[in-house]
């Protein structure tokens, strides 16, 4: 478990991040949303230890990063995956991680295996893929067997089979009651990994919510079917609803609940033979979230579509 407790981090006169307070679970892929700048590597860093807060606190598995006797056993980061030495190998670099926070050799091997590594473990760094990097960074990421795992961005610039592996493997680690908490900006992927989002806006925190609240709430329409669907929607419109008949027996309503509308029916003796929330996709529920928020937007030439965030 992580529990980020009013953390804020100034630099300068920017507030990084700014009072952010939230507990993130394990058992479960928890995604890490935010616009540009938003402050999500900065809380990573400040998570294993590499800055500092200004003020608050971050807790891993209890204590802070700092305080752990062992911390590669308790939390294992893949920040950058360019980190390694590239006149190493993936086993020297490997190896000299191991040695030096006090893991067995055999455990090398181990993640080499789990990370697909195998046939390069023996290759210079320097020469491996963007994707073989991310393999190696999780593969050290991994050494110590750490209950929380964190990747910012893993599958930044990685292939279709590269995102899906990415993809099967933190819902694995997830699986086995790993903490896991990765950034991203890629909706799609995000919403195939994670169960749950923690979303950051300059700072401070916007949302805190499992997946499918998330693009639950967003879309507010409920879509109805019903052999009488000319009276409900006479019922539900005089009730104050947005409702629209996109065939002859559906309805879409906006602006009442489920519950609502079963109740108006119900009082009705209106047959439903459907009543479903309508989910919005999680890049419609996250921009709309993150809209006011967003610092780097770039100029809309063709002035059809709002611009979105570029930096
Ligand atoms: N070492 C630093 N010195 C000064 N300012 C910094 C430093 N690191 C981050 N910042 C600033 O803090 C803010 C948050 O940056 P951070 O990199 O944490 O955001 P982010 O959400 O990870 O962004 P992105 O999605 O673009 O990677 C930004 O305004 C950034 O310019």
């Amino acid at each position: 478990m992580i529990e980020i407790r009013n953390l804020t981090k100034v630099y300068g006169g920017t507030h990084a991040v700014d009072d952010l307070t939230v507990t993130v679970r394990p058992g479960r892929v928890t995604g890490f949303l935010g616009p540009n700048g938003a402050g999500k590597s900065t809380t990573m860093r400040t998570i294993v230890g590499l800055d500092r807060p200004t003020s608050g606190e971050v807790l891993v598995t209890g204590r802070r990063y700092a305080d752990h006797p062992a911390p590669m056993r308790e939390v294992g980061a893949l920040l950058d995956a360019k980190a390694a030495h590239p006149g190493r190998t993936a086993v020297t670099h490997l190896r000299a991680l191991a040695v030096t926070n006090g893991i067995p050799r055999s455990r090398v091997d181990e993640v080499v295996a789990m990370v697909g590594l195998q046939e390069a473990a023996d290759r210079r760094v320097g020469g491996f893929s963007l994707g073989m990097a991310q393999r190696l960074g999780i593969a050290a990421a991994l050494l110590g067997d750490p209950e929380v795992v964190l990747l910012d961005e893993p599958v930044n610039g990685l292939d279709p089979d590269g995102i899906r592996w990415i993809r099967g493997f933190l819902r694995g680690l997830a699986g086995e009651g790993r903490t896991v908490f990765v950034s991203s900006h890629l909706m799609s992927e995000m919403a195939l990994t994670a169960d749950h989002l923690v979303i950051v806006g300059r700072g401070r925190l916007l949302a805190d919510v499992s997946m499918e609240e998330m693009t639950a709430s967003a879309s507010g329409q409920v879509r109805v079917r019903s052999p009488q669907a000319q009276e409900l929607a006479r019922l539900l419109a005089g009730a104050g609803a947005a409702v629209t008949r996109s065939e002859p027996d559906v309805l879409s309503i906006t602006g009442r609940t489920s519950t609502d509308i079963a109740e108006t029916a119900l009082a009705a003796r209106i047959l439903l033979t459907e009543l479903t929330p309508v989910h919005a996709s999680l890049e419609d529920a996250y921009l709309a979230l993150t809209a006011p928020d967003v610092q780097y937007r770039a100029i809309d030439h063709d002035h059809t579509a709002p611009g979105r965030a570029a930096a």
